[in-house]
């Protein structure tokens, strides 16, 4: 009688959106993982909160996550709890207990994952993360992998889903902000605390770590220039559905002429030609410009159980291969030295909206002080500014490229002009 082989068995902490079907997915299709990998590969234990977990046995659950992650009959944990502690604390646990680590917790790997790979680096075991960026889109392994021959010169992204949606449904159906959010909820791709996503904070933390794969450096959350997108009113729809664009979350990362790293997260006006425009719904996509292999567009899920489960599952596989072989993956530590941009040294095209004096001259003078701040304008719209404001207008202007420093500066000043009403509205504009 021939021996069945060892199982590798993974431990999964979290059974909520993602751990629910990660868990589904690790149990309905078993036998042609293990297949995949070599050796039967078994769902052996659950931490979980909860002492029932629909559609998990009982007899997996555990309330003692800490005592999981040392357990030696486990070869590789699954962390899809989320948050930073208790997370990073059974993470390294786990890393040091010999485990390969499969997480989806971009909010830890932004602030610690250089902790996280040194130590995975030390104790010779794998750190895998595709879900954490674009959910099950394969991003993190073309940047670490397949691109990792060429020179990134820029990396954009819509980078999350609840987001996307909530623009979305605002710029196609004219539903409020606050009714989007709450379907974008229901349907799951809001983190528990969805101030994560509508500040931009899921967005930035994403960011940091396509900036840090991209340019082979080591850049954290606190770096990321970050702005959401709760301020976004039907105005600013209108307007951009106006100036042939729709706004989108956009993480931005890019090397400045010095050479320096400039990574930011805003509420963006995406012209309609650009690709990234028709991304729809909670679907993500990033677009990656490089030396060699010029433009790339990565699209699909970006959020959700089951497309973030078929991520997890996929780096589990690929951790499991990795043990069975008795090999670790690409390691994470050989950096080149952070160098991250001044945020008012970064340059962009900007769309400046005011209500102004409807009088002659008036645009004359906005127009002196742009020169005189050294910021060229590309494209004017002006409107009434309302149905009794008969002498005033609404004048909307896009610049050409300008700094960020410049381009406050100039807000500062036609806030002074007795002819401009304060509250000059600002947001970035993609493209030359
Ligand atoms: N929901 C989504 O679409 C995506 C989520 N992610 C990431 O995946 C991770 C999990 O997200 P979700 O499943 O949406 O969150 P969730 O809130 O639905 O699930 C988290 C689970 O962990 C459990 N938990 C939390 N702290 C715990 C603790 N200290 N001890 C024991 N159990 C604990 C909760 O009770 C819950 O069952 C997060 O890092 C999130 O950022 C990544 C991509 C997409
Ligand atoms: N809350 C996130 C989930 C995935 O990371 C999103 O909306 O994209
Ligand atoms: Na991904």
């Amino acid at each position: 009688m021939t021996k069945r082989p060892q199982p590798l068995r993974v431990a999964l902490l979290g059974p909520g959106v993602v751990g629910k079907k990660a868990a589904q997915l690790l149990i309905d299709e078993a036998a042609e993982l293990g297949a995949r990998v070599g050796r039967p590969l078994e769902l052996a234990a659950v931490g979980s909160r909860r002492a029932s977990v629909e559609g998990i046995d009982q007899a997996l659950l555990t309330s003692d996550l800490d005592a999981l992650v040392r357990r030696n009959d486990i070869d590789l944990v699954v962390e899809l709890i989320g948050g930073i502690e208790p997370a990073r604390s059974l993470i390294l646990a786990a890393i040091e207990h010999g485990k390969s680590v499969v997480t989806a917790n971009k909010a830890l790997l932004a602030r610690h994952g250089a902790e996280l790979f040194a130590a995975a680096d030390a104790h010779g075991v794998d750190v895998y993360y595709e879900a954490a960026v674009g959910g099950a889109i394969p991003i993190i392994r073309p940047l670490r992998e397949s691109l990792v021959a060429d020179s990134v010169t820029a990396v954009m992204g819509i980078v999350n889903g609840t987001t996307n949606y909530i623009l979305d449904q605002m710029h196609t159906h004219g539903v409020t902000y606050a009714e989007a959010l709450a379907d974008a909820q229901k349907l799951g791709f809001a983190e528990a605390d969805p101030t994560a996503d509508v500040e931009g904070h899921d967005a930035a933390a994403k960011a940091a770590i396509l900036a840090s794969l991209a340019f082979h450096t080591r850049v954290t959350f606190d770096d990321v220039a970050c702005e959401g997108i709760s301020s976004i009113t039907a105005g600013d729809i209108a307007a951009a559905k106006e100036m042939g664009c729709v706004i989108k979350l956009l993480a931005r990362c890019a090397k400045a002429d010095d050479g320096s790293v400039a990574v930011g997260v805003h509420p963006t006006m995406v012209p309609l030609e650009h690709p990234l425009a028709s991304v729809s719904g909670a679907f993500n996509a990033v677009f990656v410009e490089l030396e060699w292999a010029d433009k790339l567009m990565f699209m699909g899920p970006g959020a959700g159980g089951r497309p973030t489960a078929s991520a997890v599952v996929g780096d589990v596989v690929t951790a499991a291969r990795n043990k069975v072989r008795g090999v670790a993956g690409p390691g994470e530590t050989s950096y080149n030295e952070p160098n991250i941009c001044d945020p008012g040294r970064v340059s962009s095209r900007y769309y400046l909206q005011m209500v102004v004096q409807d009088s002659p001259g008036v645009l004359a003078q906005i127009a002196t002080c742009f020169a005189a701040h050294d910021v060229s304008i590309q494209a004017v719209r002006q409107v009434p500014a309302g149905p009794d404001a008969v002498h005033e207008a609404q004048l909307g202007i896009m610049t050409h490229t300008a700094p960020n420093a410049q381009v406050r500066a100039l807000i500062a000043a036609l806030e002074t002009m007795a002819e401009v009403d304060e509250g000059v509205r600002v947001l970035r504009v993609e493209g030359e």
